[in-house]
C-alpha cells in the first residue's frame, strides 16, 4: 500500500518542481518539549506578525493527531497535510487561505494515525517539496509536544528550530533534553519564553541552560540563543476561544509588542 501512495506522491511532487534549485523559502520549527506551553498560540500570532510584515507565511500543523491551528485561525480545511503525505493533492491544493493576507495553512487531521505510513521521513518530505516549490518566504512549522519520532523527524529536516518554553522546571528539563538531542548534530536553537513577565528572567534562564550544557560537556559548538519573552494575558485564552488571533485584536498591546521584538531577532537570526 504504501508503494503505492510513495508512487502517486512522488508523481505530484514532480508536478511542483521548481525550475532552478534555488529556494527562498526559509523553514522555521516550533517545538516545545513539553505539552500546553502555548505553541500552536505562539506560532499563529508570530505567523500573523510575519505576514503583516508582508512575507508570504504558511504554516504546517505537524502536530500529529491533535490539529488546533485551523481551529485559531477560524478554518475548516476539507484537505489537509495528510492528503498531500499520502499522495491524493498538490501542495497547492492543501493550503487554506486564512482571513489573513499573506497568511495560508497546511493543516493537520485529529485522531490521525500516522502508523498508516509506517515509514520514516514520509511526513518530513514535505518540508524538502515546500522548498522545491519556491512559493512561499517562510514556513512555519507546529510540531506535536515531546520529542517523538514525528517530531525528531521534522527536527532533522529543519533549518532553524525555535523552542517555546515556560519557566516551570518540568519545562526547562524537556528543554534542556531536547538541547542535548540538537547538540549532536545542529548547530543551533533559538529559545523564547512564553507565561514570562520579564525579557530578563528569559535571559538569565537561558544562561544557566547553556552554562549546565557547558558543564555536562555538550558539543562546544552548539550555540542557544535568546530570543525573548511573552507574559500570560487571559486576552490570549479569549481571543483564542473566539476564534481570533491575539495580536490581531490587541495590535497596540505589550504582548504584541514582545511578540514583535521576537521576531525581530528571529529574522536577524534566520538561515
Ligand atoms: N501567553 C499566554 N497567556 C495566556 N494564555 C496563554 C498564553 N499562551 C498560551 N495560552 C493559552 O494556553 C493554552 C495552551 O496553549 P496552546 O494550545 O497554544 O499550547 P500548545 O503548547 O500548542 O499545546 P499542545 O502541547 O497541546 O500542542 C491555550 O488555552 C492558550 O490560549
Amino acid at each position: 500500500m504504501f508503494n503505492s501512495i510513495s508512487s502517486q506522491a512522488s508523481k505530484l511532487i514532480n508536478l511542483t518542481k521548481p525550475k532552478n534549485n534555488i529556494s527562498k523559502t526559509k523553514v522555521i520549527t516550533i517545538t516545545s518539549g513539553k505539552g500546553g506551553v502555548g505553541k500552536s498560540t505562539f506560532t499563529a500570532n508570530i505567523a500573523y506578525l510575519l505576514a503583516k510584515r508582508g512575507f508570504k507565511v504558511v504554516v504546517i500543523d505537524a502536530d500529529i493527531g491533535l490539529a488546533n491551528l485551523q481551529v485559531l485561525f477560524d478554518l475548516k480545511p476539507k484537505l489537509t497535510l495528510f492528503d498531500y503525505i499520502e499522495g491524493r493533492n498538490s501542495i497547492s491544493e492543501v493550503v487554506s487561505n486564512t482571513a489573513y493576507s499573506n497568511l495560508s495553512l497546511i493543516a493537520g487531521k485529529s485522531g490521525y494515525q500516522y502508523a498508516n505510513l509506517n515509514n520514516s521521513l514520509v511526513l518530513s518530505r514535505i518540508v524538502h517539496d515546500i522548498k522545491d516549490y519556491n512559493n512561499y518566504d517562510i514556513v512555519l512549522i507546529d510540531t506535536g509536544a515531546g520529542l517523538n519520532e514525528y517530531v525528531q523527524e521534522f527536527l532533522s529536516v529543519s533549518d532553524n528550530i525555535l523552542a517555546l518554553t515556560t519557566t516551570d522546571p518540568s519545562a526547562l528539563t524537556d528543554v534542556y533534553a531536547l538541547m542535548k538531542l540538537l547538540s549532536i548534530d545542529k548547530k543551533s536553537l533559538l529559545l523564547c519564553f512564553n507565561h514570562t513577565r520579564s525579557y530578563q528572567i528569559g535571559e538569565t534562564i537561558s544562561k544557566s541552560l547553556v552554562n549546565l550544557a557547558k558543564k555536562n560537556l555538550l558539543n562546544p559548538n552548539f550555540m542557544v540563543k535568546y530570543i525573548g519573552n511573552v507574559s500570560t494575558s487571559a486576552n490570549i485564552s479569549t481571543t483564542s476561544r473566539l476564534r481570533k488571533l491575539f495580536v490581531h485584536e490587541f495590535q497596540h498591546d505589550q504582548i504584541t509588542k514582545e511578540l514583535q521584538k521576537v521576531i525581530d531577532t528571529l529574522l536577524n537570526d534566520l538561515k
